[in-house]
């Protein structure tokens, strides 16, 4: 019999670069971590576990009602007529045991409706797990820091994602729904026999199951790196796929469509190959099971007509031991599949828990309290030195004020640090020397949702989501009516853009905004932070890819949006700082001048020169 859910079976496990065979949980470890989710549901998986039983009772009682059918058809020798009386043969064969008949029906009735009502009554246990594990694992990933999620690979990670979720699926159903009843059965048969018939039948049995298990287990385990293979060549290949469909303007831009095709097929290639090994090491197993599966049911029926041929065993119990023993073997015939698939959901639950208890890099200290005081906040950097990796440090020693309802520039080349200033004061990592403070407290002590909720941020490159203009603008602040909608789009310059589409807000902006130009998407960001309108501000380069007037009418717009606010502005254009309290000119991660607009131009330093090449430019 070829095992359809060997093929159809999901394609899972990829164990993780990051998380190496011997850091791997045992696998009651997983599934102790799994049983929290479950036990909410205890009383429906007792329930559960009993129609199963009252199942598998009345599966067993068919070949034993199949006997007495037999058995009450087939004339004992006594019976039969002498003298080959065909009258009274036909007589003695018309009596149909109506009762047995019904019987037979019922039982076979019963085991369906009770599988069926264990069903019923355990999918709402499995479902209930699956979606709070997903929910959790998807928390969880918005918890981790910027460092993790500029470091995955979206693709693969999805897919293990995916493979933990389903793994909880097909492990409560492959063990509770197959290797229990399996087990229940296989005890109810040798008690049967072992009660009704000589012990050779229990033997043969027992002996069958002892060889057919340990082969099973033994080339399962042995084929399962090719399974584990091609599940890392399937990870690889969707990952590669992934990526090029997400940059696939770069591909057009190359010309790389043939480069990115072949390197798709690399991997698969490398994946046809595994899963044709995987292929044929199934059919070895197959044919093994086969064979022992064969020798034990010819075995049983040898004994079995041996006892007919000497009188010691009707024909009905033939039947029922041939009954017996195809109602055993088939879901024995699964045990491969079970045995992999239960290892390879525990395999993807671990990866999924594992990916659960990753630890954030930047946590709320225990008991942390959310800022106060944020009406009018001051952010101050004191003595700040950060890197992103340790042997690269990147702001120096920092130190500046944005005093409460003033705006602060920053300016400076390329690569100086000025959006890191940004990152750390959303707290996205954690400064290595010195504080930032917001209102006089550090944002270490204080809950991150607290510090976000304070700060608004126009970033330099933004990314929407695929929705409507609406969704995109209405994401600054849950909840918020059409009408501020409308009016922070038209504080940012996009209100007459919108209204001039032919489904205005209900535009669809593309994935990641691509559908907007690169001026209109930084407007909808502009109209989102307006809309959040929190007591802190960031505008990194908020307007750089706006024409000059554009640029300058929304420079107003910002400017009195900053007004009483605490703001920093990261801008390249220093004619859109030239009124800020303070400018910060930074190189090489230090602060190399500071002052305002005219004290800078008056020490005639960098800021001077810049300042100089840009009025030249213009
Ligand atoms: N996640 C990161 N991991 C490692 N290095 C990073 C990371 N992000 C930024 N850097 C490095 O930190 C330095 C400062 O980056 P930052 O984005 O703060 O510069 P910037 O002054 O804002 O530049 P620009 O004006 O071009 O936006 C850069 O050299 C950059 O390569």
């Amino acid at each position: 019999m070829r095992r359809s859910g060997e093929l159809a079976s999901p394609s899972p496990l990829t164990p993780a670069p990051s998380q190496p065979a011997s850091q791997r949980r045992s696998d009651w470890g997983t599934l102790r971590r799994l049983l929290p989710y479950l036990w909410q549901y205890r009383w429906r998986v007792f329930a559960a576990l009993l129609f199963m039983v009252v199942a598998k009772l009345a599966n067993v009682s068919v070949p034993l009602v199949l006997k007495e059918l037999v058995d009450a058809m087939t004339p004992s020798r006594g019976q039969l007529p002498t003298g080959g009386d065909a009258t009274a043969v036909a007589m003695a064969v018309v009596a149909v045991p109506v009762a047995l008949l019904v019987g037979y029906g019922l039982l076979r009735l019963s085991t369906s409706l009770f599988t069926e009502l264990r069903e019923l009554v355990f999918s709402k246990a499995t479902q209930g797990a699956a979606r709070s594990i997903a929910l959790q694992t998807f928390q969880h990933l918005h918890s981790l820091s910027l460092r993790f999620h500029l470091e995955r690979q979206t693709g693969g990670m999805t897919r293990d994602i995916e493979r933990g979720v389903r793994g909880i699926e097909s492990l409560i159903s492959y063990s509770l729904y197959s290797v229990v009843p399996t087990l229940i059965e296989v005890g109810l048969v040798l008690g049967i026999l072992a009660v009704k018939f000589d012990i050779w039948f229990v033997w043969i049995t027992a002996a069958a199951l002892v060889v057919y298990v340990g082969f099973t287990v033994s080339v399962t385990e042995w084929r399962t790196k090719f399974r584990r293979e091609a599940n890392e060549f399937d990870s690889a290949a969707h990952t590669k796929a992934v990526d090029s469909l997400l940059n696939y303007e770069t591909v057009k831009y190359f010309n790389n469509e043939g480069f990115e095709a072949r390197r798709y097929d690399q991997s698969l290639e490398l994946l046809r190959r595994s899963r044709l090994k995987s292929q044929t090491t199934l059919s070895m197993l197959n044919t093994g099971q086969q064979l022992v599966i064969a020798i034990a049911l010819v075995a049983m029926l040898w004994r079995a007509t041996q006892g007919v041929a000497e009188g010691r065993m009707t024909l009905g119990d033939l039947v029922m031991i041939n009954a017996f023993m195809i109602q055993l073997y088939i879901p024995l015939n699964f045990l491969g599949v079970l045995y992999r698939e239960i290892k390879q959901s525990l395999t993807d639950l671990d990866k999924m828990f594992t990916l659960m208890e990753r630890e954030r890099e930047v946590a709320d200290k225990p008991g942390a309290q959310p800022l106060t005081g944020q009406e009018h906040p001051a952010v101050r950097f004191e003595h700040v030195t950060f890197g992103y990796e340790p042997a690269r440090v990147i702001l120096h020693d920092l130190s500046f004020e944005v005093p409460a309802g003033k705006t602060v520039a920053v300016v400076g080349p390329s690569g100086s640090g000025k959006s890191t200033l940004a990152r750390l004061l959303f707290r996205f990592y954690d400064v290595q020397q010195g504080r930032i403070t917001i209102a006089g407290q550090d944002i270490r002590e204080v809950t991150q949702a607290s510090v976000r909720r304070s700060i608004g941020i126009v970033p330099q490159d933004t990314v929407l989501f695929n929705d409507t203009i609406e969704y995109n603008i209405a994401y600054g602040r849950a909840g918020a009516s059409r009408a501020e909608v409308e009016a922070a789009a038209r504080a940012a310059r996009i209100h007459d853009f919108i209204e001039s589409t032919p489904r205005g807000y209900q535009t669809m902006v593309g994935e990641r905004g691509l559908k907007l130009s690169g001026g209109e998407k930084q407007r909808v960001a502009i109209a989102r932070t307006l809309l959040k309108d929190p007591p802190i501000l960031i505008f990194d380069e908020a307007t750089s890819a706006l024409d000059s007037a554009n640029e300058r009418a929304i420079q107003a717009e910002l400017r009195s949006a900053a007004q009483n606010k605490t703001a920093l502005v990261i801008a390249h254009r220093l004619s859109t700082v030239v009124d800020a309290h303070e400018i910060l000119v930074m190189d090489g991660g230090r602060i190399i001048e500071r002052g305002t607009h005219l004290q800078l131009l008056a020490r005639g330093g960098r800021y001077a020169a810049m300042w100089a090449l840009q009025q030249k430019e213009s």
